[in-house]
């Protein structure tokens, strides 16, 4: 049986002491109101917030750390770069690879990613790996074309064993900080794609146990419609993420 998941990604946004404000609240609207949900909650801030958010969170239970990125060597002279290694040893369980945004400012391409997915898995730690189309992509009617491509190139070259650690998260990049939304048709549409590509590099089993996430201003009104979607298993949220109220009423949403 697959895990559901709402991971919140805060993107370069709030202070620290905002950020722990944010964590604060959401910890304890989690505690009081989200006490017999089937999901699991992530909380992925900027890397100068984690110890300290990893430490509230330990502390309220039941909510997971989480990072937005992270390089793809152990240590060594590369300035201004964190390893997964580091993450791991201040408490952080996830890390975000392959995000549109990384991908589009950052350049970062499928070859760079491979090894970063190894990196994260050495350090005994669980990507959540994105892959999405642009607008043009999906006007072209190359949606599908494309993401299998993400999916082959990206992550396909894992092991069995490694694919088992992770999670996916589709992002229609024309739906990110836009307010447009996909229609949940349209995400279950995709969702289902991704599984079905699953299925053919790795096995059936594989594509059922993996947690497949949507990402694009999914909020507290769309969730629930959203996550009813047979092969929709919760949200990886930006925006949203960043108000305690519709974080927690996402995380209600299952
Ligand atoms: O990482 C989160 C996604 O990019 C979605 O962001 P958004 O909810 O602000 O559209």
């Amino acid at each position: 049986m697959r895990k559901n998941l709402v991971a919140g990604n805060w993107k370069m946004n709030l202070t620290y002491q905002d950020g722990l404000a944010l964590v604060s609240e959401i910890t304890h609207m989690v505690a009081d109101e989200v006490s017999g949900a089937n999901v699991e909650v992530v909380i992925c801030p900027p890397f100068p917030l984690l110890h300290s958010v990893g430490r509230l969170l330990t502390e309220g239970g039941r909510i997971h750390l989480g990072a937005q990125n992270c390089h793809q060597q152990d240590s060594g002279a590369f300035t201004g770069e964190v390893s997964a290694r580091l993450l791991q040893s201040v408490g952080v369980e996830y890390v975000i690879l392959g995000h549109s945004e990384r991908r589009q400012y950052f350049h970062e391409d499928d070859a760079l990613l491979s090894q970063k997915l190894k990196a994260v898995l050495a350090a005994g730690l669980k990507p959540i790996f994105c892959v999405g189309e642009t607008l043009e992509t999906r006007e072209a009617g190359e949606t599908f074309s494309h993401l299998g491509k993400q999916l082959k190139d990206g992550l396909f070259h894992l092991s069995n064993e490694e694919f088992d650690q992770v999670t996916i998260a589709y992002e229609p990049i024309w739906a990110i900080g836009t307010g447009k939304t996909a229609t949940s048709a349209q995400a279950q549409e995709v969702h289902a794609f991704i599984r079905e590509q699953i299925a053919r590099a790795y096995d059936a089993e594989a594509a059922q146990n993996t947690t497949i996430l949507y990402g694009g201003s999914a909020n507290a009104q769309n969730a629930r419609e959203l996550f009813s979607q047979p092969d929709v298993d919760g949200g990886l949220i930006g925006g949203a993420a960043l108000k305690s109220r519709d974080f927690t009423e996402i995380i209600k949403s299952f």
